[in-house]
């Protein structure tokens, strides 16, 4: 990506009038779209086209030489990638419409204000950057390999998703569109946020901001900054995070927990890449890409009126979803290991050795904390550890502690239910031999962890047992 030119790819404006070419320039550049290239003979174009990378075409229709008609229907056939936007006079509707059945993306009539036409090259640039993203995303799952797995050193993990979902980071990186990152709390959006700013490779800082909490007026002083005087107490002017930022990224956490009124401001600031400090009637330009992340199901909350439907496409442009740990339980003898390492070396210890059971117990645990609370649990044990073989009893207790967090079924839903589709009701010892069989198979056969599976003494579990042998 090359670090000073938005976007990574050039814009070709090809007309014959030079002053056009100028005045349009410079209306992009204010917009922030610096990567521009200019042609005013026709018949340059095509060399233009094959010696630059060229991402948008805008083609005015009329020019010596060669027709803007002429020209796209070459593009079309050379250049199949680049998105073309036509350029047109009063008096071509019919040729402009033409043009869009023959595949430009869009038409503008020269006469409308530039102001339109700067709008329609960002939506083109937005069409881009999701057509390059989408070939490289092809691309990288076809080779099935990552080109830089070191920017993602600090997330442990051997799941086959994770990975495909590592290779989808690494195609959408350099995009300037906003991010959205789910899933449950403590599952590591985190550290999937960090991952991506390194592969980004832009040049300004990761800041990160929890937004769960502000009310708007913070949300606009902490993201806008003020100017000095701008309300009582604003002795001096401060930045904001999107100026700290610079042409890094902005890290928004819990955006599920913005307010209506802020969630407004996302979105124009989403639309236009512009705000304005507080107290300030001077708009700035915002150079930073967008990353939010929530544990809220945003989809859901869209649909109830509680999220901007608006706000929330805009975001989920690019979406990635960390599952949560019960369901990559491959993953949780390598945490196991990584955190008991991490933890020795913290309490100046030995990594101490883990009883065979522990994996048992571990695997059939829901972990409603995610891998925060895995850490948690391993830190907790280390920290009271005399040395040998670590105590089971810190995690039974931990898991023993935990409040129930299975979400409550919805009425007739048979994962809620397991009677539900029977016709025949089993009887109440039948239930708990049942209960006992599967209890023993999942801890394959050891007695104290399925004990605990059952929330029974393990005395309570042998007596059942026995009657069942009987
Ligand atoms: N795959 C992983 N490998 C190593 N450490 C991890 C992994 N996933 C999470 N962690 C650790 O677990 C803890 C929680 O991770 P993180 O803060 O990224 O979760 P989160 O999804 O952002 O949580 P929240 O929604 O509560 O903000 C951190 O200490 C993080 O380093």
């Amino acid at each position: 990506m090359n670090d000073t030119l938005y976007p990574s790819f050039g814009i070709l404006l090809v007309d014959d009038e030079p002053d056009w070419l100028y005045s349009m320039s410079i209306s992009l550049e204010r917009a922030g779209i610096t990567n521009i290239l200019t042609c005013n003979d026709s018949r340059q174009a095509l060399g233009m086209l094959a010696e630059n990378r060229v991402g948008v075409l805008l083609l005015d229709l009329t020019m010596p030489y060669l027709s803007g008609e002429e020209l796209l229907c070459r593009v079309t056939e050379e250049h199949p990638e680049v998105t073309v936007i036509i350029i047109s006079g009063l008096n071509q509707l019919e040729t402009a419409v033409n043009c869009m059945r023959s595949g430009a993306f869009d038409f503008y009539v020269k006469t409308a204000e530039e102001l339109r036409i700067v709008s329609g090259v960002r939506r083109a640039i937005h069409e881009q950057e999701l057509r390059q993203e989408n070939r490289e995303m092809r691309r990288r799952f076809l080779n099935d390999r990552l080109e830089h797995p070191e920017a993602f050193r600090d997330i442990v993990t051997a799941d086959k998703g994770m990975r495909s979902i590592f290779q989808y980071i690494e195609a959408i990186a350099s995009s300037s569109q906003p991010i959205l990152v789910t899933g449950e709390s403590g599952v590591g959006k985190e550290l999937v946020v960090r991952a991506l700013h390194r592969l980004s490779r832009r040049k300004g800082e990761l800041v990160a901001v929890n937004v769960a909490g502000l009310d708007d007026n913070m949300v606009s002083d902490t993201l806008f900054g003020h100017v000095k005087g701008a309300f009582t107490g604003a002795a001096e002017a401060r930045p904001g995070v999107i100026e700290r930022a610079g042409e890094g990224t902005l890290f928004l956490d819990e955006i599920g927990d913005l307010s209506t009124a802020s969630q407004v401001k996302l979105l124009r600031l989403l639309q236009e890449g512009e705000y304005y400090p507080v107290g300030s009637d001077r708009p700035r330009r915002m150079r930073a890409r967008v990353v939010v992340a929530t544990h809220q199901d945003l989809a859901g909350r869209q649909k109830t009126g509680e999220f901007r439907k608006d706000l929330y496409f805009r975001l989920r442009a690019h979406h990635v979803h960390i599952p949560p740990l019960r369901l990559r339980k491959d993953d949780i003898p390598l945490l196991l290991d990584h955190f008991l390492e991490e933890a020795a070396h913290e309490f100046g210890r030995k990594k101490p050795t883990v009883p065979k059971e522990m994996a048992l117990l571990l695997a059939n645990y829901d972990f409603p904390g995610n891998v925060r609370e895995l850490k948690a649990m391993v830190y907790d044990a280390v920290s009271s550890h005399q040395g040998g073989v670590l105590s089971l009893a810190a995690f039974t207790r931990a898991i023993g502690e935990r409040p129930d967090t299975t979400p409550a079924g919805q009425e007739g839903d048979p994962a809620a239910n397991p009677f539900f589709c029977a016709e025949r009701l089993p009887g109440f010892n039948e239930v708990i031999d049942l209960l006992v069989a599967e209890a023993i198979r999942r801890a394959q056969g050891n007695q104290s962890i399925a004990a605990r599976l059952l929330g029974v003494s393990q005395p309570t579990l042998s007596k059942r047992l026995k009657h069942l042998r009987t």
